[in-house]
């Protein structure tokens, strides 16, 4: 789901509007999709996620409205509605990990994918990766069963199995809530609206809305009445200065555990191969990191990173004209957001940067937290490995004339208990 725009009506009111159109696109293109002698039975649920939990926290009442208008519109669609909500950090973490080792199938540990071998020849669950707008997510089976955080810790049991997996959502640190985050802490030193950014191109200017920075709860604690409306940021390419500005985004200063990723946040030791979806992979993808079999060591994208910001906005430009302006001018941002978050957020090192795989599809399905969604709603994944074995060709034959002799038979003798025939009296009476 978008982000909502600010706390002024207008904006609101283009939330609505937004999410009103995007919904009718995907209902449309459902329609086309689904044969429609199916469309009355085919279930469809809403989830709706952190751009929706911060107009939540902003505006709850908004927030429901948002959610009342797109109810009525999926309603009067021709498919079974069964109801919109805004799920939670630890679903959206929980239902991306389903996804992805439902998908690699990793449950069953049968393998049946061979297309990513290097994470389906792998005998253990993947974790997941997951970067939003809003917010992001890590979820893995640690090595360590027992949690020091119970709130980061959920337990699942599938096809027989038993997972205990770490998961945690950081609300604000989607690439675009991290964009505002870093603005406002750039506008803490600022005498004048307009602002040098290194982690933009040299020869990009935009113009933000200081209202609109301060419109969001990510934001909110930093607000400060400024003289000017309006902040003038101007590219300066820099990847060194930009990643030195980002990382001030992740308090390492203390944490209550044995260890932690950032804001006093637990993390157990990282364990085994990941999956990055979503965000991760859109800006990965773009800047050629996401090979998917075998992704650009840490170095090289570091590399990368600071070879792609160094080079001039109109270069960049008549590169790839056909990249929506608004993503080609962050990628410079979100590629370095991604390496800092990685790398000094989780910690992942030089070696367990080579564990992490980018994704965006697995086979022809989209990689991220839907399906488990709707796997979960509509119990398709059991708790229990069925024990029955499905039978072979000639069991299936000779059942069916087993089963054919044994009625033939009954027959027979029904026939012969109540008609008596001559033949049988005879021998009987
Ligand atoms: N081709 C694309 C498509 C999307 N994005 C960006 O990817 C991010 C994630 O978008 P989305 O998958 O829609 O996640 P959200 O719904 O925003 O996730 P959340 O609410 O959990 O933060 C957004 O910043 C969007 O601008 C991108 O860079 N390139």
């Amino acid at each position: 789901m978008d982000e909502p725009k600010g706390p002024g009506i207008s904006g609101y009111s283009q939330a609505v509007q937004n999410a009103s159109r995007s919904l009718q696109h995907c209902l449309e293109r459902a329609q086309e999709v689904v044969p429609q002698q199916q469309h009355q039975e085919t279930p469809v649920y809403l989830g709706a996620t952190a751009g929706m939990r911060l107009l939540s926290l902003d505006n709850r009442h908004v927030a429901m409205e948002v959610l009342s208008a797109v109810e009525n519109k999926l309603r009067s669609s021709p498919f079974n509605f069964q109801g919109a909500r805004i799920i939670t950090g630890q679903e959206e973490g929980a239902y991306g990990w389903i996804t992805i080792n439902y998908l690699l199938g990793s449950f069953k540990q049968s393998g049946w994918l061979n297309f990513l071998p290097k994470l389906t020849s792998i005998k253990e669950t993947v974790g997941a990766l997951d970067l939003g707008g809003a917010s992001t997510q890590i979820t893995f089976v640690p090595e360590q069963e027992q949690s020091e955080s119970q709130e980061n810790s959920l337990h699942f049991r599938l096809y027989g199995k038993s997972y205990n997996v770490y998961t945690h959502s950081f609300l604000c640190y989607g690439k675009d809530q991290a964009l505002r985050m870093k603005l406002v802490r750039d506008l803490q030193n600022a005498e004048t609206g307009r602002l040098q950014d290194p982690c933009f191109h040299t020869g990009y200017e935009r113009n933000v809305s200081i209202r609109d920075l301060y419109a969001s709860p990510c934001t909110a604690n930093y607000k400060q009445s400024l003289a000017f409306p309006q902040l003038h940021v101007v590219g300066s390419g820099d990847y060194q200065a930009c990643q030195t500005r980002i990382e001030e985004l992740f308090n390492k200063t203390s944490c209550p555990y044995s260890k932690c990723s950032f804001n006093g946040i637990f993390l157990p030791p990282l364990q085994g191969h990941f999956g990055a979806f979503s965000a991760f992979y859109f800006v990965m993808n773009f800047l050629n990191l996401s090979a998917e079999s075998s992704p650009a060591p840490l170095n090289s994208a570091i590399s990368t990173m600071k070879n792609f910001c160094s080079r001039p906005w109109s270069e960049v430009k008549a590169a790839y004209p056909q990249v929506k302006e608004k993503y080609l001018s962050e990628y410079c941002f979100s590629g370095t957001y991604i390496i800092s978050l990685l790398k000094t957020g989780y910690g992942f090192s030089l070696e367990t940067w080579q564990q992490i795989q980018f994704l965006g599809k697995i086979g022809s399905s989209d990689a991220g937290w839907t399906l488990g969604y709707m796997l979960n709603l509509t119990n398709m994944i059991p708790a229990e490995q069925s024990l029955m074995r499905p039978l072979s060709h000639a069991g299936y034959v000779g059942l069916m004339v087993l089963s054919s002799l044994v009625l033939v038979g009954a027959l027979l003798l029904g026939w012969c208990i109540f008609r008596k025939p001559r033949c049988l009296r005879k021998g009987i009476v």
